[in-house]
């Protein structure tokens, strides 16, 4: 009993302990496997132990064969111990099961054994070539423990391909260490036959263009602005070498134009026809008096061929009267002859008159019209019934030929107006049309740029545009339009001009400029100073190189008058003008100034009544050009025709003084009377309360050699061509740079010497520093710096005397009235 209890809880012991064995046993059979599985890693460092160490071989040896024995059922005592513990049913099936498992595995591991040592057939055929004797990567498996013959397997047959290939790589090895101490093999004598080209000589190449080196501009503006062609001021050319035709060299002769002035030198090639011609837009800066006129006048005389029906082919804007009859002028002198009809349009006339002198009926070839005539007016075609254009034709339906209806049509080739009056014309004009427009001049660019001027940018440049819509090209353009054809017509030649040029690209860029290019005359200075980066507002203004500048100090400006009076005095010597015998006097006010527009009559092209300036002297009124600035400079510098009045006698000293404002001009002027009696008769004024007759007086009697001062304000700082003046005097400093360019620049033209000269009072001696004489970086740029001039004040002493009686008398008479 006690025996069967003993062997009872052996057997549940045995029962108890079972799986844990069974797992153990398990384990064991992974771990072998698991060790003889080769891995790359594994490999290399496991091999050398196989081969060095033969405790563990003896080791691995053992553990296998008790594998094998538990996988063959094979007693050993410790197992079989242990067995006995198990039911033998059990124990088979476990055994089965586990043989099944193991032997799946085995086949897993042969087959991942082989495919790595394909893999890695180098590496082992390197450590088994170092080994020195081939070894069995399966150990285990193929290497079967040879029990007691040793004899090896027939399984090692399978393993003849990698035997193979370690017996190749040996033999390579000891072949690379053969090679390895070789001699150099001595160099085998290499002989170059002769190339023989048979015609495939090579061609000869160009030499390669020299690489030109870009320097990055960092300039704001774009390319044309930033660069300009420049010439200098002092160039020369004869007018035959520009191409002008031999009867305008003739012209030009007689009047004493013997050589080309730079900016002409230099414009009117890029204006002609020609090989220089400039396919574009021109803006043109240089210095007042350079004979800028001249350089945009005869091209677009040589390049409009008079016509027996005229059109408005030729338009010059500038901002004053004064400047229009002066362009009117110079374009009636090289027009002389050609048969080009000439007009000019200004403010001071009525526009009805104007209208008359500047459109004419013409015969136009329309049925669809007369069709539309004779049939009746029907819906919208009412807004555009005018009965004066219906009594128009009834009057003249007689004379009318067959499908013609009477058109108005502009009755000039060439039109100067100012901006004001122009649009008046555009607007209020029947018939006025810029369509035929070829060419189009801007003189004295920034400022008309910068003034609105009733918006006429935008107003001419939309007349402009009318050309390319078909139904202003009448019946001609809408068959065109339905045929998809477009109105083929070109652009007009835009010429842009002024001393104190803008570079401001958003008020050039309203002008639609197309392929534009700047030329700028100036000093070699100019050249060098002038900033890349620089915007509009950094422009540089060059001075004529005949200017001579001076600066008078007046202390706080309190005896300015008195400064004044000993300047003329002392330094300018206007007394000795006055000494001199004095031209015979002029007929009456009235008379004078009508002899000045029949002379201008008489010098306009072959149509008297296409000279509208002959109307000047009927009416002052500025009814329709509603532009203040525009009238008002009108009325100031109406001038007319002056400068068809030869200057008499020798040359004098003629001195304009600019003052800041009218009642303050009209005021000097009387004052220097009063200072200095002989100065009564020979001071005259330009300012805003002047009539146009009386502006007009004041330029004729300069001209003629009757005045020797002119007070104005700086109405008359543009534009005014007076060949005499001597000496500019600015009594109030100016407001800006610009104006003091344009101020000076009435003396000093057309190359001959002229002097300006600055009152400065000791507040405005900084300013006038930084804006005006700064020579270094400064925006004029000029020949020689400004001359500081010191007046004594002790000779003034004895003119203060003078001058209390005076300022009383002068109170008196504004206070009479
Ligand atoms: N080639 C020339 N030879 C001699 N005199 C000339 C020549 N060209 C122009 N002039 C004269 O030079 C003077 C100045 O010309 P113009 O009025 O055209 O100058 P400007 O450059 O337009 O000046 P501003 O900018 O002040 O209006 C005029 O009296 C003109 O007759």
């Amino acid at each position: 009993m006690a025996g069967h209890k003993a062997a009872s809880a052996s057997s549940k012991k045995a029962a108890a302990t079972e799986p844990s064995t069974a797992h153990k046993r398990k384990r064991d059979v992974d771990t072998a496997h698991t060790a003889s599985t080769p891995s790359p890693t594994k490999k290399h460092k496991k091999r050398p132990s196989l081969s060095t160490s033969p405790v563990e071989n003896d080791d691995a040896t053992k553990k296998r064969r008790k594998l094998k024995d538990a996988l063959q059922g094979d007693d050993s005592p410790k197992k079989t111990g242990k067995e006995s513990a198990v039911s033998p049913k059990r124990s088979k099936a476990r055994a089965a099961d586990s043989h099944d498992r193991v032997s799946e595995k085995r086949k897993k591991s042969k087959k991942s054994k082989r495919k790595t040592s394909e893999d890695d057939d180098g590496a082992a055929d390197e450590s088994e070539a170092v080994n020195g004797e081939p070894m069995d990567i399966d150990g285990a498996d193929t290497k079967e423990p040879s029990d007691d013959d040793g004899e090896p397997q027939p399984t090692k047959n399978k393993h003849s391909g990698i035997m193979s290939k370690f017996e190749r790589t040996k033999t390579v090895a000891s072949a690379k260490a053969k090679k390895k101490p070789r001699a150099p093999e001595p160099e085998e004598e290499v002989t170059v036959e002769p190339v023989v080209a048979q015609g495939l000589e090579p061609l000869p190449q160009p030499e390669n263009p020299p690489e030109i080196e870009e320097t990055p501009t960092y300039s704001s503006l774009p390319a044309w602005l930033a660069n300009p062609l420049r010439t200098s001021a002092a160039a020369r050319s004869k007018f035959a070498d520009l191409g002008i035709k031999p009867d305008l060299l003739r012209i030009l002769e007689e009047h004493n134009y013997e050589e080309a002035f730079a900016v002409q030198s230099a414009v009117i090639p890029l204006l002609l026809q020609g090989e220089e011609n400039h396919p574009g837009d021109l803006c043109i800066s240089a210095a007042t008096g350079s004979g800028k006129t001249l350089s945009y006048v005869l091209p677009m005389v040589t390049a409009l061929p008079a016509r027996p029906a005229p059109r408005l082919r030729g338009l010059i804007v500038v901002p004053t009267r004064e400047l229009v009859k002066q362009a009117r002028e110079t374009c009636e002198l090289c027009g002389a002859g050609s048969r080009l009809r000439i007009a000019s349009a200004v403010g001071n006339v009525a526009i009805k008159d104007e209208q008359k002198l500047l459109m004419r009926m013409e015969q136009v070839y329309n049925p669809a019209m007369v069709e539309q005539r004779q049939r009746g007016l029907q819906g919208n075609e009412w807004m555009d019934f005018s009965i004066l254009d219906c009594i128009d034709e009834a009057m003249n339906s007689s004379s009318t030929l067959p499908g013609h209806i009477r058109s108005p049509e502009t009755n000039v080739d060439i039109l100067i107006c100012t901006p004001g009056r122009l649009v008046d014309h555009i607007r209020y004009t029947k018939g006025f049309t810029l369509k035929h427009l070829e060419w189009l001049v801007i003189d004295e660019a920034d400022r008309l740029l910068n003034e609105s001027f009733q918006e006429w940018v935008g107003v001419v440049m939309d007349s402009l545009n009318e050309r390319y819509a078909p139904d202003a090209w009448g019946p001609a353009g809408k068959f065109f339009a339905q045929m998809g054809l477009p109105i083929e017509t070109k652009a007009p030649q835009k010429v842009v001009l002024s001393a104190t040029m803008t570079r401001d690209i958003s008020k050039l860029n309203s002008l639609h400029l197309e392929n534009p290019k700047m030329v700028i005359i100036g000093t070699e200075k100019a050249v060098v100073d002038e900033d890349p980066s620089a915007t509009n507002q950094d422009a540089n203004f060059t001075l004529p190189a005949t200017l001579h500048e001076h600066m008078v100090t007046v202390g706080d400006g309190s005896q300015k008058p008195l400064y004044l009076l000993h300047l003329l005095l002392s330094h300018i010597n206007i007394s000795a003008d006055l000494r001199a015998p004095q031209p015979a006097s002029d007929t009456s006010d009235s008379d004078s100034s009508s002899s000045d527009d029949e002379t201008s009559s008489e010098g306009t092209s072959s149509d008297d009544d296409t000279s509208s300036s002959g109307s000047d002297s009927e009416s002052d009124s500025d009814s329709s050009d509603s532009s203040s600035d525009e009238s008002s400079d009108a009325e100031e510098s109406d001038a007319d025709s002056v400068a068809l009045v030869p200057n008499i006698g020798p040359p004098r000293t003629t001195v304009l003084i600019f003052t800041k404002s009218s009642e303050s001009a009209s005021r000097l002027s009387r004052l220097l009377s009063i200072l200095h009696p002989p100065l009564a008769s020979r001071v005259g004024t330009i300012i805003k309360s002047n009539k146009s007759s009386a502006s007009r007086k004041t330029l004729t009697a300069i001209r003629r050699g009757q005045l020797s001062v002119i007070v104005a304000t700086d109405r008359a700082s543009r534009g005014l061509d007076l060949p005499s003046l001597t000496h500019v005097i600015n009594y109030d400093v100016p407001t800006s740079a610009t104006t003091y360019v344009h101020r000076v620049g009435r003396t000093a033209r057309a190359g001959r010497e002229g002097s300006a000269w600055t009152l400065v009072a000791h507040r405005e001696g900084r300013w006038f520093a930084n804006e005006i004489s700064k020579t270094l970086d400064g925006r004029i740029v000029r020949a020689s710096p400004i001359d500081r001039v010191q007046l004594k004040v002790d000779a003034l002493g004895s003119l203060k005397a003078k001058y209390a009686a005076a300022l009383d008398e002068l109170e008196q008479e504004v206070r009479a009235g």
